[in-house]
């Protein structure tokens, strides 16, 4: 059984290799050993050590050996515990999504710095690497080293991981540079009912692409005479995230002037910005609803960038202190991003205060440390419901489901961006809250719950799965939340994170 292993695992490493078009001398090298060693692990001959296997990993860019990862997760929660401490907000997953995007602009190697080590990175990582983009994290860090080939083979696409997440749309724009034809799987993501597509198709006809969504593919042609001269005007039909930036994205290599109008002014679209500005492509209106484009033809620099901190897991943790009635410090809030949600909970009765302003690695976006005071919170009066940026933050709305639950009174929350996600706070149920949905968009939740422990199937959403996670931080005895993926998706070493902070959070996975 071991020996077998061991050449399955030597054959691996064998096949790693000559992908990687070493020499087994070359790869001997790098491990410093001798060529006699390397050929001895290739034929299984040779024990390995868990070292000896990292060392190799790293040599070849690969893991040789993953932990198996096919079941679900799940968590183990033991709740009713008071958090205390200091955590910092992490780098944000729609930025990381963009600036991965924007990558494939340049021919140059992108070095994105501190950029969340998450789930939805990484598809984007599988999908960027089957098409034969190098990608690499630096050792000992969170800095991601991307290199472009010479051609994409959009043929070999990793469609399994194309398919779990939405950011592949976000590939339409980049690639229409590249190819006067190809195609792309359906975009994956949360699960929050229909997401249309048009405003995308919409914004980028005026590149001359022209999309047939045909079974589960998108097939993208491009008139490349409509997509080459003179400036352009672009009115967004919605002042969408992804959508300004698929804009942007095909206006970054076009050199004639591109405006674009009711484009969203959002934390993620202004770090794509910032990235691009130093790919040399001038945007003018950076934070404002109307952005000026004028694009480089041909992008070819070794570039390194550092996404900003995250508004919406500032919101999460923010959230955390109030269920769990916390004293803790927020570190590194993007305050420009939080000032509604602040407003609001101050009208709610919260307390809290801040440090001075500094600024994220960007150099641009501005941070506080935020420390929480723990106290009693009533509900709002008029409804809370968010709006495209600079309005409450639409993936925070979620958040005031459980704030609501805490705090004396009824509360309604209007989600009128998403089918399904209102839906998923009734979740909350279980746990105790009173939640009533009123329609699939709005919920009327009247507090102060008692929580008490459950088990809940996670809901396919990223936001309203955090909601119930959090819930759980709240209430006593032992809750266990199964199939926590989308989870994962957006938050980086959440876990343990918030056990630093004293929380009690077990992964288990069912055998
Ligand atoms: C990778 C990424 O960045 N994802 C974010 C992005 O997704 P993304 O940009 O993909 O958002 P969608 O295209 O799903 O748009 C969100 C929803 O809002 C509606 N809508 C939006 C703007 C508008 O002016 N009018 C309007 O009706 C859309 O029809 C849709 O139902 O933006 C969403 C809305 O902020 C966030 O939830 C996602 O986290
Ligand atoms: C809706 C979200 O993500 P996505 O656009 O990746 O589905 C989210 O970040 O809450």
């Amino acid at each position: 059984m071991a020996d077998d292993y061991l050449v399955r695992v030597g054959t691996l490493i064998r096949d790693a290799r000559r992908h990687k078009k070493l020499t087994q001398s070359e790869l001997a090298e790098a491990l410093q050993t001798s060529q006699s060693a390397v050929a001895r692990i290739e034929q299984g001959k040779q024990n390995l050590s868990l070292e000896t296997l990292a060392r190799i990993s790293e040599a070849l860019d690969t893991e040789v050996v993953a932990v198996a990862s096919s079941t679900p997760l799940n968590l183990r929660i033991e709740g009713g515990r008071q958090l205390s401490g200091a955590i910092d907000v992490r780098t944000s997953k729609n930025a990381a999504v963009a600036c991965l995007c924007a990558a494939l602009l340049n021919k140059g190697r992108t070095t994105l710095r501190n950029l969340a080590r998450i789930e939805e990175v990484n598809r984007i990582t599988e999908v960027l690497g089957s098409i034969g983009v190098r990608t690499r994290w630096l050792p000992d860090s969170s800095d991601l080293e991307i290199t472009p080939p010479k051609t994409l083979d959009l043929a070999a696409m990793d469609e399994t991981a194309a398919r779990r997440t939405r950011t592949i749309l976000m590939f339409l724009g980049p690639l229409l540079h590249e190819f006067s034809e190809f195609k792309l799987p359906n975009a994956g993501g949360c699960d929050l009912g229909e997401r249309t597509v048009e405003p995308h198709l919409h914004a980028l006809k005026a590149f001359g692409l022209g999309v047939v969504a045909t079974h589960g593919y998108y097939h993208a042609s491009v008139d490349h005479d409509a997509y080459a001269g003179g400036s352009r005007r672009i009115i967004l039909t919605e002042r969408g995230d992804t959508v300004t930036e698929n804009a942007i994205f095909a206006a970054a290599r076009i050199e004639d002037e591109t405006t674009i109008r009711n484009a969203s002014p959002n934390y993620m679209v202004q770090d794509l910005c910032f990235f691009l500005q130093k790919l040399g492509v001038e945007i003018e209106g950076i934070g404002t609803t109307t952005l000026k484009v004028r694009g480089v033809k041909h992008i070819d620099k070794d570039v390194e960038y550092h996404p900003s901190e995250d508004p919406i897991e500032a919101m999460s943790l923010l959230a955390a202190a109030v269920v769990t009635d916390s004293e803790i410090t927020i570190k590194r809030v993007p305050i420009e991003f939080m000032e509604i949600e602040l407003t609001l909970l101050e009208g709610m009765g919260m307390k809290y205060d801040t440090g001075p302003e500094y600024l994220s690695a960007n150099g641009k976006t501005r941070l506080v440390d935020l420390r929480t005071i723990p106290g009693p919170l009533k509900a709002r009066k008029d409804k809370i419901h968010p709006m495209p940026f600079p309005g409450l933050n639409i993936d925070n709305l979620p958040f005031f489901a459980v704030i609501a639950a805490v705090a004396e009174g009824t509360t309604t929350l209007h989600d009128w961006v998403y089918d399904n996600r209102a839906i998923y706070l009734t979740d909350l149920t279980p746990l105790g809250a009173k939640v009533q949905l009123m329609d699939p968009h709005r919920v009327l939740i009247e507090g102060p719950t008692r929580w008490r422990a459950a088990e809940i199937m996670c809901p396919p959403a990223l936001r309203p799965g955090m909601v119930i996670l959090l819930a759980m931080l709240a209430a006593p005895g032992v809750s266990v939340l199964r199939n926590t993926y989308v989870i994962n998706r957006g938050y980086e070493e959440l876990y343990s994170r918030l056990n630093a902070l004293g929380a009690n959070i077990q992964t288990f996975r069912d055998i």
